[in-house]
Parts: structure tokens; C-alpha cells; sequence
């Protein structure tokens, strides 16, 4: 097994050798010695010596009674906050402000609570020494005694800066910085960085040690989650982690170079380090699919952040939901930054004129006359308000209902006062007549109806999107009630956005419903996750956070209410937006505080982006910066030569992040006689990896439309469970059969993948297909084909 450091952490003074010899029953393996691109590439160490054992075991002894009594200082404030929470929930009654005082000490406290509960694993994963002999502990949070003494600096603080950054050239005031191996409470192994030898205690020599920690993290077996990597945070990394709040921050990556990670810790440190802005604005993730929200929605609680949105693209609009997969061609369509102008075209022409000349209506068997001029002017104030359809509606209503009143007047020949007047217009708005009319002329709108009439009808279309050819306008035809696409869903924001909220009491009411069993599921959850040793009545809680705005969490009410703006929005895998999407997204994050994390080489979707100035330009233009990550932590160096010649068939002038290890196995490539036996043979291969998969994650990567047939084939076939990307349980399962857009994001152990010819031939962009594909795997790649292999997997 080789460690290349090649980039983001250099060779250190000192030696640096696995701390997992310790545990390991076999020897690693010996590297293989190259060094690419120049990359420095740190050697797996012999066996320790006697001497060296003993040190480290001595090192490991050392640290055993502090980590225990961090645990116990946690323990100790958990309980205390347990029994408070348990008589803060038992309390009754009391004056308003004494109730309110109430609610705000029991969401904190709950708030508090989840946090303690979320940092036990790995509390303590680090120590700093410094010059001055002072020592302080790094970990999942702070802690500090009764006296205030500081027992634990969290890693965001800045004061754990030199754990992440320093280095050997510049080590700053650090004699020696330690990670600290823990399971279940107890000390397993430390990890020594030594900057100043002459300065450690007498046998303190012996304890060196290298990048053992990010190696074990590394191989580890997956586990269909994603975990947190905050004990081995690389310099690059820490860097895009620790930038400034404000403005747009591109991380710009190859496959594997911990952009999605580095991107969800980020949004941990930024929490920390801007809680009074971000607490209440709340932080927004959207992610390419629920499969990939689910795979990474265990880092942020494992560092102690539970208020953070995850969305899908598809998800981003309350009340809508994307059933509904489009075609690549009618995606391009409807992803075009054209589609803003049709979708305000469409809302124009819902504002109509009297084009069949006058109309005449009978009110109490008085005979009016609704005349083309008294509408066109009507409808010229109301577009002056320039208010959204809906509101701007309630001005052309009014000066209607001002011309009738003033017409039945004339015609009654009677003069009126203001009231009479008045009186006469609000019978006028209760006339089923008068309202058909302005229904007709300017009706109100939710974005759905105004998208699926638009889509239902080829005038409609012909008529608000002129500028679409006529090909274009036919693939935007949609059955009325048919299902939304994720497509749709940029779209019905944009109409949300023109539209406006009705004033429609039912609507309101339908919200209010929906708002409540929110409020209820939250209460029930909240008591799951606690735990609490004293039982409390759910309804009770569930009470509690009903109907109170103001004690509903950030998430809860930013995810309920499409108009929230969040303080920061990161968005993962940003190259698969389309103009329209980015335009939503953009709505979310009103004052422009954002991550942009993606691969540009990895673009999948046909109406992705082609560079980040085409994406960011007309949104934030000259005020976007941008950092790159260079190493591949996951996928290796075997795996990425492979990688580098499916990127070079792309574009030769991409760059192969580079790998930090490799495992000494080429990719296996084999081959199938017939397609008749491709899925037998895909088992067979499976079959013979379970094994060395142990307890962890397989993938078989498949053309689409091979889906179905490699899914049910390998279900029968395989003696573990077997599941799909669609199904919930996706991730839990040993193997899971993926398309590669459903894979993208994720990583497995191996990956099996399927006819990689049908990949490249399936869609435009298949080339990019294949290498996400190839990229996947931590450890192991199959090639399985009946129909020759593509020439760049050949060569
Ligand atoms: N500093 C680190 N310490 C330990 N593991 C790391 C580190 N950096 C990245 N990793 C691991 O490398 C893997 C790849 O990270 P991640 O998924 O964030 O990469 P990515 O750049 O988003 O990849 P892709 O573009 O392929 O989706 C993950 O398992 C992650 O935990």
C-alpha cells in the first residue's frame, strides 16, 4: 500500500510509518515506488521495531486517562441537561413572557442535547504541543471544565488551525502534532508529526509516526454513508473549509478529491464560526438526487449541525413533486435560460384584452356594458403596480369593479356617494357573471396551472415562447395532470416567482394543514432522537411546537416556505445544472454567500454546464472566486491510470487528479461471449468478489435501459441482498445496481461495470458517463463486456 502525498500534505520531518501495523494481521503492501506528476508519495513502513512498539503503546497508555475524562465531562453535562429538559417539559402555565422564557431554555437545551449526543464517537482526535509547553486537545467540540478551564478546542475554532495546516516548512509554534485513534471510548493508536525533534521529551522519538490516520480512513470498508473526515482534514482541503463567508467560492475537483466532503464541512465550520447570522438564516445543500442526500446526510449531525436543508434540485419548490424523468432532449429544452422569457411570456398572456369586442353583463337585471377600453386600462394599472400576477390582480380587479359600479350608475341614472358606490362593488365581486369575466381576463394563477395550460396547449405555447423553434415548443407538450419532472420544477419557481401567492383562503388553509403534521412529526422525532432517561409525553411536545412560528427550527420553517432565503447555499455536483435551475438556486441565496462544488470533466447532464464563468457570469459577474483540489483520496492509482485515458478521450487537456494510494490491483477486464450471458456472468464475478467485500458496498453500474434486466437477473442469482438505487434501502444493501447518473457522487468498494460500450453509445456525454463510472470505486474495478471494449479502455 502506498500513501502519495501529493499536494495537499508534504513528507514531514521524521518518519512516517501505519499506525495500523498495529492492528493489521497482514503487512501492507510494498509500494510500487512511482512517483507521477512529481508527487512525493510517502512508503508503507516496515514492521515496528520492539523499541517502537513499546513507545507507542507507552503513547497510547499516556492518552487513555485524558480521553477519559473528556468522556466523562461529556457524560456529565449530558445528564445535567437531560434532567433539566425532563422538568422544562413538565412545566405549566405561568405568565406569557415566564412561557416564553420556557420555550426559548427548552430549545436550546434540545439543541444542546443533540449536539453532545452526535460528537461521541471519535470526541478527541487530536493534540497539539506547542514551544511554551502548553498542550491543547483538538475534537468534535468544545469542552471546558466547571471552572472554565478548556479540556477540548473544537476543530473549527481557530485555535485548531495548526492541527489542519501546519506543515513542515512551516510549523509555526507546534513541537509535535498527535492524532489520536479512538473506538468506543478507547485509545487504539496516536499518530505522530514531530516539527521539532530537540524539543520532545526523551522518549518521545519513538512514537513517530506518519499519515497512518488518513490511511486507515481511507481503506476503510464503505459503508453506504458517507462519515465525516475531521480528523484528517488536508491543507487544500482546510483552506476551501475555513474561506471567507461572503461571496461565491467555486471548488472546482476531479473525482474523489473530496469536494463533497470538504463542501459538508465547510457548512459545519461556517455554523460555528457565524452562528448569530446563519443560525436564523439557516444553510441550504442541494444534491444531485435523494440517493446522494441520503449517503451524505450522516456528516453534518456527526459533527453536531442538525440544521441544515438538504434538497434535490427536484425538491426545491414546497408541494411539488418530481415524479417524472425527461427525456435528455426535453431537459435541454426546458433548462434553457430561454425558458425565463417564455415562462414571463406566459404569464403576460393570461392578462388578456377584450378581443371579441364588447361584453355584456346582466347584475340584478341591470344590463352592463364591459367595454375593450375600460379593460385595456384596467389591465395597464395593474401591470403598473409591478407587483406579481396575483397581487398585481387585486388592482386590476378593483379598477373593473370601479368601472362597472360607475357604468350601473349611468345606466340606473342615479347619482351615488362613495358608500352606495362601494356597496355596488362588492356586489358586483359576489356576481358569478363579473367573476367569470375576470377570470377569463386575468385569472388567478398557481404555477402549476399556469404550466400545465401553457404545456397542454399549442397555441399557448406558440404564442409565449415564439422563440423556441417549433421542434422545441412540441417537446415541451405535457398531458394535463401528468406527472412533474425535476426539469419542471426550475420552471414552476420561475411562475412562482411572476405569480405571486393567491389570496385564497382555501390555499391558506391547505397550507396550515400541511404546516401542522410537520409540526407533530417534528415533535415525535425529536423525542426519538433524545432518548430521554425520563419519559415525557410526546403529545405534550407535539403541542408545544404547534403553531408557533417562532419555536419551529430554521431547517423546518426554510424548508416549508419557497421563498426562504438561506444565508449560505453550497450546491454538490453543480455541473448538472441547467440556466433555469441555477436561477432557482440563485432565489435561495439572495445575498450571494455560496459554495459551488463540481467537476466540470464530470458533467453528465445535457443541459449541464460547460465552464463555471458560463454557469456564474450572468449571476455573479467578476465576483466569484475559485479553488481546486488536486488529489484523488478515493479512487486507486490502478484504477485512475484507466480513469486518465477515458478524460483524455474527453479532452486531452483535462487533468487526472492524482491518486494518494494504491493497492497494487489493475482494474479486471472480462469478457462475455454473448450478451445472453453478460448478467450470469456479472453474477459470477460478484459471487467470487463477496469475499474480499466483507461488510462492504458493491455497485453494478449499467446502461439504463439494462436496468431492469441486471437488477432482476443478480436478485435471483446472488446470495446477499440486492437493491436499486430507486428503493429506499439503496445504500444498506451489499450490491446495488445503479445507472451511472444515479451513481453520481457516490463510491463503493468495487465496482462492477456493465457493457461500457452501451454506456458510451447511450447519450451524448456517454464518455463522461464512463468515467464517473471507472471513478467509483475505492478499491476494486470490473470491467464486464460482451460487446468490444471502447479503444480508450483498451489501449
Ligand atoms: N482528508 C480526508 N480524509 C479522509 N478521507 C477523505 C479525505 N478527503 C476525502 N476523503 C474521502 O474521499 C472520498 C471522496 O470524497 P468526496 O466524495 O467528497 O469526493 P468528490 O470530490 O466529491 O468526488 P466526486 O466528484 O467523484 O463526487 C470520500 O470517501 C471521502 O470521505
Amino acid at each position: 500500500m502506498t500513501i502519495r502525498s501529493a499536494g495537499p500534505k508534504r513528507l514531514r520531518k521524521g518518519n512516517l510509518i501505519d499506525a495500523e501495523n498495529r492492528r493489521a494481521e497482514t503487512p501492507p503492501r510494498v509500494p510500487s515506488g512511482d512517483s507521477r506528476d512529481g508527487a512525493e508519495h510517502l512508503k508503507a513502513a516496515p514492521a515496528q521495531t520492539p523499541p517502537a512498539r513499546a513507545a507507542h503503546d507507552d503513547a497510547v497508555d499516556e492518552e487513555q486517562p485524558y480521553i477519559t475524562r473528556l468522556y466523562e465531562r461529556l457524560d456529565e453535562l449530558k445528564s445535567r441537561l437531560t434532567a433539566r429538559l425532563a422538568t422544562l417539559y413538565r412545566e405549566h402555565g405561568g405568565t406569557h413572557a415566564s412561557v416564553w422564557d420556557r420555550e426559548a431554555f427548552v430549545a436550546r437545551d434540545v439543541e444542546r442535547l443533540e449536539r453532545l449526543g452526535s460528537v461521541d464517537r471519535g470526541l478527541c482526535f487530536g493534540r497539539l504541543d506547542f514551544h511554551d509547553a502548553h498542550t491543547s486537545y483538538i475534537g468534535r467540540m468544545g469542552l471546558a471544565d466547571d471552572d472554565y478551564e478548556q479540556l477540548l478546542v473544537d476543530w473549527r475554532a481557530p485555535a485548531a488551525e495548526p492541527f489542519y495546516r501546519a506543515t513542515a516548512a512551516d510549523p509555526g509554534d507546534l513541537v509535535r502534532r498527535r492524532h489520536i485513534q479512538t473506538r468506543l471510548r478507547k485509545v487504539l493508536a496516536v499518530d505522530d508529526e514531530v516539527f521539532d525533534l530537540d524539543a520532545m521529551p526523551a522518549g518521545g522519538q519513538g512514537t513517530l509516526r506518519g499519515e497512518a490516520a488518513l490511511l486507515a480512513a481511507l481503506t476503510e470498508a464503505r459503508t453506504g454513508r458517507m462519515s465525516d473526515i475531521v480528523a484528517t482534514i488536508q491543507a487544500e482541503q482546510d483552506r476551501i473549509i475555513r474561506s471567507p463567508l461572503g461571496g461565491v467560492l467555486v471548488v472546482q475537483g476531479g473525482p474523489g478529491t473530496g469536494k463533497t466532503v470538504a463542501a459538508l464541512h465547510r457548512a459545519a465550520y461556517l455554523l460555528y464560526t457565524h452562528r448569530d447570522r446563519l443560525g436564523s438564516s439557516g444553510v441550504l445543500v442541494v444534491g444531485p438526487n435523494r440517493t446522494f442526500l441520503h449517503y451524505i446526510d450522516q456528516v453534518l449531525p456527526s459533527l453536531g449541525e442538525t440544521g441544515v436543508v438538504l434538497s434535490t434540485v427536484g425538491e426545491l419548490v414546497p408541494g411539488v413533486e418530481a415524479a417524472a424523468d425527461d427525456p435528455a432532449d426535453v431537459a435541454v429544452v426546458k433548462g434553457d435560460a430561454r425558458m425565463a422569457e417564455v415562462v414571463a411570456a406566459a404569464v403576460r398572456d393570461r392578462q388578456r384584452l377584450l378581443t371579441g369586442g364588447a361584453v355584456e353583463l346582466k347584475v340584478d337585471r341591470v344590463e352592463l356594458t364591459l367595454a375593450p377600453p375600460a379593460v385595456r386600462a384596467a389591465r395597464t394599472r395593474a401591470r403598473r403596480a409591478r407587483k406579481p400576477h396575483n397581487v398585481a390582480r387585486r388592482v386590476f380587479v378593483r379598477e373593473l369593479l370601479n368601472h362597472l359600479a360607475d357604468e350601473q350608475a349611468r345606466v340606473l341614472g342615479e347619482s351615488l356617494d362613495d358608500d352606495d358606490l362601494a356597496e355596488i362593488r362588492a356586489d358586483l365581486a359576489g356576481e358569478p357573471s363579473v367573476a367569470a369575466v375576470v377570470d377569463e381576463l386575468w385569472p388567478a394563477l398557481t404555477p402549476e396551472r399556469l404550466l400545465g395550460e401553457l404545456f397542454a396547449s399549442p397555441s399557448l405555447l406558440a404564442t409565449a415562447a415564439g422563440d423556441l423553434t417549433a421542434a422545441e415548443r412540441s417537446l415541451l407538450a405535457r398531458e394535463p395532470g401528468a406527472a412533474w419532472s425535476t426539469a419542471d420544477v426550475p420552471l414552476l419557481d420561475e411562475a412562482a416567482e411572476l405569480l405571486g401567492e393567491i389570496d385564497d383562503p382555501d390555499e391558506a388553509a391547505r397550507l396550515a394543514r400541511q404546516r401542522e403534521e410537520a409540526e407533530i412529526q417534528y415533535a415525535r422525532d425529536l423525542l426519538d432522537e433524545l432518548a430521554l432517561e425520563i419519559p415525557v409525553d410526546p403529545s405534550l411536545v407535539a403541542e408545544r411546537y404547534r403553531g408557533g412560528e417562532a419555536r419551529r427550527s430554521v431547517a423546518e420553517r426554510a424548508g416549508l416556505d419557497r421563498s426562504w432565503t438561506f444565508g449560505h447555499v453550497i450546491v454538490d455536483e453543480a455541473q448538472e445544472l441547467s440556466p433555469m435551475a441555477w436561477r432557482m438556486v440563485m432565489r435561495r441565496a439572495a445575498a450571494r454567500s455560496m459554495t459551488v462544488v463540481g467537476d466540470i470533466a464530470q458533467t453528465g447532464a445535457a443541459a449541464g454546464a460547460r465552464s463555471w464563468a458560463d454557469v456564474l457570469e450572468p449571476h455573479v459577474p467578476g465576483r466569484w472566486r475559485q479553488e481546486a483540489l488536486t488529489v484523488n483520496y478515493r479512487t486507486p492509482s490502478e484504477v485512475m491510470d484507466l480513469a486518465g485515458r477515458v478524460l483524455a478521450a474527453i479532452d486531452p487537456a483535462l487533468e487526472v487528479p492524482t491518486s494518494v494510494r494504491s493497492t497494487g490491483e489493475a482494474p479486471r477486464v472480462v469478457p462475455v461471449w454473448s450478451s445472453l450471458d453478460l448478467v450470469s456472468q456479472v453474477a459470477a464475478e460478484i459471487t467470487a468478489e463477496l469475499p474480499a467485500l466483507g461488510a462492504g458496498r458493491l455497485a453494478v453500474l449499467v446502461p439504463a435501459g439494462r436496468l431492469d434486466e441486471v437488477f432482476g437477473g443478480l436478485a435471483d442469482a446472488l446470495p446477499v441482498a440486492v437493491s436499486r438505487a430507486s428503493t429506499t434501502d439503496a445504500l444498506d444493501a451489499a450490491v446495488t445496481v445503479l445507472t451511472v447518473g444515479q451513481a453520481k457522487g457516490l463510491e463503493f468498494d468495487t465496482v462492477v461495470v456493465v457493457e461500457p460500450a452501451e454506456l458510451l453509445a447511450e447519450s451524448v456525454r456517454g464518455a463522461t458517463d464512463l468515467y464517473v463510472a471507472v471513478t467509483r470505486p475505492t478499491q476494486r474495478l470490473v470491467l464486464v463486456h460482451a460487446e468490444p471494449l471502447p479503444p480508450m479502455l483498451t489501449s
